[in-house]
């Protein structure tokens, strides 16, 4: 993919400026060159997420990877702490992986509104804010990470990727694969961390609606940022020559010593290939003086049961993750690979008019042409429905199991097919 956009460029939303403006608000880029400016923002996105006073260490650890993003706040002058934002939102361009390469991402993050502002449109007026920006700069989605599955519906964003959290009862976990042929290593955790992102990088592609890390990221995996006070111990896998394949950061919670029923979590795990998965996985399961082992934010698909005599011992719950946006149909449907040849009128019906029209929709070779139409659809569906089959993570038939799309079942059938992927699409971290 071209090199991204750099969002920091763009202009702050005339419309939701002069709207807020009205009622006493001002609305504001930040200038990343003002120390304090910056920090007094990140203050507030931490007050918003319920979080008391920032420690100042937390405050200067932001600065980095809040440099990249375009970061917005709205001032209400008439309250005493008048230097802290009462609405926060950053947001930046990424490359997200999709069917056969990569597309831009408009990735909204740090949305808060503080407590004593809240349910006056405040948030509205930002979101809505950056959709119109992204559409004007041309990206094709917008994407985000959703503290509640019930705020952003109404702007158009659905759940596309999973999580699942996975446990082992490892007195029953009998591992049944081959022996790794390399070996697993301690490291410190600043080599791990390091090590995450140089992983992350290699291999984000290979998986459906991933975006790229950024050092804190990796920091706060390994509790070198972000809660600190956990133990939190790091382990790599190397092939047979030496090359580090993979990576992995846990804690050991519980009564290991006592019972010898510790409770291991498995805080981040990343790796080149299958071989490596399978040996951290191992290592996991057949530590001493653990019991269970728990692994928040996998995959759904994740290899364990096939590693293990009795594929019932893992068990695994699974909740939405990454939300998309559909911001430009004929761009997003011509951006990514299809499993299958497909030829049909799909009617998308958007209140916020981005994605709304009828478009044929003409797949052949794995790629789509898309044109406005006047035709009758075949399929008709909601911005929603398109951002969460976009990836193909969840099937067009199950949704119209819900009656949430209409259509013949050939060409609801046909979609489906071409929309398939061999593996879910899964998105690593949070935002
Ligand atoms: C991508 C991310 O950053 S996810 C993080 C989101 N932020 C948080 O969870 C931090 C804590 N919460 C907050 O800061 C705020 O409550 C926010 C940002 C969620 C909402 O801000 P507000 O300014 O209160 O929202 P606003 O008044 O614009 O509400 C717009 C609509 O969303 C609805 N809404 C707002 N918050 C919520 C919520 N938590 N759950 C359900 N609906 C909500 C409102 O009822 C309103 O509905 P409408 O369609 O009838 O107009």
């Amino acid at each position: 993919m071209a090199d991204t956009l750099d969002a920091r460029t763009l202009p702050l939303d005339e419309t939701s400026r002069s709207a807020l403006d009205e009622r006493g608000l001002a609305y504001r880029l930040i200038d990343h060159a003002d120390g304090l400016v910056l920090d007094a923002w990140s203050r507030a996105v931490h007050r918003g997420f319920t979080h008391g006073e920032m420690p100042a260490e937390e405050v200067a650890e932001w600065r980095e990877p809040m440099s990249w993003r375009r970061l917005l706040g709205v001032y209400d002058p008439t309250v005493p702490q008048a230097d802290l934002p009462v609405a926060t939102l950053s947001s930046w361009v990424a490359p997200m992986s999709v069917p056969g390469g990569e597309l831009p991402m408009w990735a909204i993050s740090t949305v808060t509104v503080a407590g004593t502002h809240r349910r006056r449109g405040i948030a509205r007026s930002l979101l809505e804010a950056e959709l119109r920006d992204a559409r004007a700069a041309g990206v094709p989605i917008a994407g985000l990470t959703a503290s509640e599955a019930t705020i952003y519906g109404r702007y158009g964003f659905a759940p596309a990727t999973t999580i699942a959290t996975w446990r082992v009862d490892t007195g029953r976990a009998a591992w049944r694969a081959p022996d790794a042929p390399g070996r697993v290593q301690y490291l410190d955790r600043e080599a791990a961390a390091a090590l995450m992102g140089e992983v992350h990088e290699r291999t984000r592609t290979a998986r459906l609606g991933e975006i790229p890390g950024w050092p804190r990221r990796w920091r706060g995996r390994v509790a070198l940022a972000e809660k600190k006070d956990e133990e939190v111990v790091t382990v790599r896998y190397v092939d047979e020559s030496g090359e580090p394949r993979g990576v992995m950061a846990y804690r050991i919670e519980g009564h290991a010593e006592e019972d010898g029923r510790g409770v291991l979590t498995i805080r981040y795990l990343v790796a080149d290939d299958d071989v490596a998965l399978a040996a951290l996985w191992r290592f996991a399961l057949e530590h001493d003086l653990v019991g269970e082992v728990v692994a928040p934010m996998r995959p759904v698909d994740e290899p364990l049961p096939w590693l293990l005599d009795d594929p019932r011992v893992p068990v695994s719950s699974v909740t939405d993750h990454g939300w998309l946006r559909i911001l430009d149909v004929p761009a997003a449907l011509e951006g990514r690979a299809y499993a299958a040849s497909a030829s049909l009128v799909l009617r998308v019906t958007d209140p916020l008019g981005y994605a709304d029209g009828t478009w044929r929709v003409e797949i052949a070779d794995g790629r789509a042409s898309v044109a406005s139409t006047e035709d009758e659809p075949d399929v008709e569906l909601s911005v929603l429905e398109l951002g969460s089959a976009y990836l193909g993570g969840f099937s067009l038939a199950a949704l119209s199991a819900a009656g949430r799309v209409a259509g013949t079942a050939d060409a609801i059938g046909a979609l489906d097919a071409a929309l398939r992927v061999p593996r879910a699409p899964f998105l690593s971290i949070v935002y």
